[in-house]
This record gives structure tokens, sequence and C-alpha cells, in this order.
């Protein structure tokens, strides 16, 4: 099959986990009804994106978030990329998101490998190594379309980590993602496009919708990139579903005319994986 349909759902966030779980399954039930085989959720789409929040919502796996994404996913026969969450595991908080397929099984996890350590004066400070630890895998997953790769947010300023899934096959890369209202309006778009660009992949990213009531107010314009670099389908700052038709066709057509992985130089450099962990 060369052509499937996306649905990316930017969501409102809340401080109720109940809230957020109920938003997330009518969300998911929606975009099942349109006609998508994969849904993307947001990052930290279970819990406010801050860090005194994390320890109070982290789950340990399988946990309240996690089923439900199984057994709508097996309910629905959809591939679900569940945003992330903060995971608990042994003494430890991750930024994790957890992939499960149609049969609601778990078919990876990526645990966000760049932690968003920034402060810019005047704008935004964020330290999510103060409460979280990072993964170490390049997460590549096998679909019944394509594999697919999964970063979290921060993770996409990382080039070589975008090409170390494009080496391991990715055709479309999907970055469950929080921007902001200091970085996202000037490198939020420029990211994804350049990505999509680099690797010749549909690039898709989701964000939360903007909440004005929350300490941290994201950027929003979820949006799916093709491989030719065109935004094909974005949302503005509010809560709502985006779709698109992925073509699978365009990736290698692209990949052909404008052979940029074969080109590179190994001879001259090279990207490759180092230490890492399986991510399932
Ligand atoms: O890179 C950025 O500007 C935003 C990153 C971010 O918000 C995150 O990693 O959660």
């Amino acid at each position: 099959m060369s052509n499937f349909k996306i649905a990316v759902c930017q969501m409102l966030i809340t401080n109720h986990k109940r809230d957020n779980l109920k938003k997330a399954e009518a969300f998911i039930r929606e975009a099942a009804a349109a006609g998508s085989q994969w849904v993307v959720l947001p990052e930290m789409f279970n819990c406010p994106y801050d860090n005194k929040y994390f320890p109070e919502f982290a789950e340990a796996f399988p946990g309240a978030t996690t089923t439900l994404l199984s057994d709508l996913a097996k309910e629905l026969e959809l591939f679900i990329i569940g945003g992330s969450i903060p995971e608990h595991c042994e003494d430890k908080i991750y930024n994790t998101s957890f992939i499960f397929d149609s049969q609601g099984r778990l078919t990876g996890k990526h645990r966000k490998v760049h932690l968003f350590d920034i402060d810019v004066a005047g704008g935004i400070r964020f330290q999510e190594s103060e409460i979280l630890s990072p993964g170490k895998s390049v997460t590549v997953v096998k679909t019944p379309q394509c594999p697919v790769g999964v970063a979290i947010c921060y993770d996409m300023r990382f080039p070589e980590l975008m090409r170390l899934m494009a080496l391991e096959g990715a055709k479309v890369i999907v970055i469950p993602a929080a921007f902001n209202m200091t970085t996202g309006p000037g490198h939020w778009e420029l990211l994804a496009r350049t990505r999509a660009l680099d690797n010749q992949v549909y690039f898709v990213t989701a964000s939360p919708a903007r909440n004005l009531e929350a300490s941290y107010h994201a950027y929003g314009h979820s949006m799916i990139v093709n491989p030719w670099g065109t935004v094909v389908a974005q949302a503005d700052e509010k809560e709502g579903i985006v779709y698109a038709e992925v073509d699978l066709g365009l990736v290698e057509k692209v990949r052909r005319e404008l052979p940029l992985l074969m080109h590179r130089r190994e001879d001259i450099y090279e990207v490759r994986k180092k230490g890492w962990e399986y991510s399932i």
C-alpha cells in the first residue's frame, strides 16, 4: 500500500489527567471514524508540560495511559504513536513515546534523547534535566505501510539523529513536540521543512494546542510536510485534528530524482550510531 491517511491530534492539555485521557480517546475515535490509519498525539499529552507535574503524572508501563492507547489501537485497528508521557522506570522519569500496532501491541518506544535545557534571555528557561533522564535509542518502528522514525521535540534539532532514522529506513518521521512562543514562531516550520528536505521523508510534528492558562504556552501549528519540503497540512494554535494523505510513491520519486541519500560521501564523513539501547 503506498497511500495512507495520518491524523495529528492537537489537543488542549489540562492539569487533570483523566480529562486529558478522555480528550485523547475522543480525538482518536474521531480520527478513526475519518478513515485514518495512523494517529499521532502530542508531547506530554496526559500531563501539563511543566517540570513540577512530571513526577505526579508519571506512570510505569503498563499504566492507565498506555493501556488506554493499546485498547484503542486494537479496537479501532489503528497504529498509534502515543505522543509522549512522563514514564516512571526504576528510580528515573523519562519523556517517552509509546507506539502501538493495530493489534494493540507495544511495537516501539522512544525515550527523548536530547533533554530540553535552554535559557533564552527575555524568552524562556526550561531545564528538563532537573527532573527527567535521557534515553539512548534511535527509534525506527516497522508498520504495515513503511518504517517510521519517532523522536521527541528538541530531538528534531539534531540532524544526526534524524539522518540515522532515515538511514535505518524511515520514510516518515514523527515528532510529538511542544515548541513555545519564544522558539516556535522562528524555528518550528523551518526545522520541520528542513528535516523533511534533508532526509526526503514525510515529517510530522504533533503539538498540544495553546493553553493560556498553563505555565507553558505551546506554539501549536502541528504540521505534515512532504519530502519535497512542502507543508501539506498545518493547524493554527487551537485544538483540532490535522489530516494528510501520505504518498509513499512521492518519497520514492523524490529520492530517485534527487538522490541525496545516495550522494553522501562516506569516504569523507560518516554519521553512525554508537552506544544505544533497544527501544522495546
Ligand atoms: O527546541 C525548542 O525550541 C523547543 C523544544 C521543546 O519544547 C521540548 O523539547 O519540549
